[in-house]
């Protein structure tokens, strides 16, 4: 054979990447559009929780995970831990606007047309991260590489502390169980 072996194909598509960045740009991301969410809801009648939509995602990433040979129920729990960590974000700034007015939206984003398509936009993304991933989040090594990765994140996107607490909210089933 010949050595070294031409390179076909990216490492990431064989899911031998270690760097956890992808998926916790991502999930910082998708943490970020709670506060499009948030106003979008706020002061409507539209609750922070929408256990149909919710229902909808988790069946739609299991079909997904399935065609990408992923394990439908780790996938689905990464995604649930997103939509916990959503709400988290939106109950914290229903709380801060309650609190000061001052700091409410001034707009109301289209839940529809616009903040529900950018966040399936992000499914699509961690679907194909995750896929990229699917090596080094099965490693002992995940945890650690994760949480350096995810504080990387945060710092670069500046979340403050209601964000940083839902990003840790995020992560908990990124690393495959052991
Ligand atoms: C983001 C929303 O709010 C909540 C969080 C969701 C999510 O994180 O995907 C989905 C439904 C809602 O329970 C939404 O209504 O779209």
């Amino acid at each position: 054979a010949e050595w070294p072996a031409p390179v076909h194909h990216t490492a990431a598509a064989h899911g031998l990447t270690s760097d956890l960045s992808s998926v916790t740009e991502l999930l910082a991301q998708r943490l970020l559009l709670a506060d499009k969410v948030a106003a979008a809801k706020y002061g409507t009648d539209t609750p922070i929780d929408d256990p149909e939509r919710e229902a909808r995602i988790l069946d739609d990433v299991r079909a997904r995970a399935a065609g990408l040979g992923l394990d439908p129920d780790a996938v689905a729990a990464v995604f649930r831990d997103q939509i916990e960590a959503n709400k988290l974000v939106q109950r914290g700034l229903y709380a801060r606007w309650d609190a000061n007015p001052g700091e409410r939206p001034t707009e109301r984003p289209d839940l529809a047309k616009e903040v529900r398509p950018a966040l399936d936009r992000i499914t699509t993304q961690l679907l194909a991260a995750l896929d990229d991933t699917e090596r080094a989040r099965s490693l002992p090594s995940c945890g650690p590489r994760l949480a350096t990765a995810a504080g990387w994140s945060a710092y670069t996107h500046r979340l403050d502390g209601l964000h940083l607490k839902g990003l840790g909210r995020a992560l908990p089933s990124v690393c495959a169980a052991p």
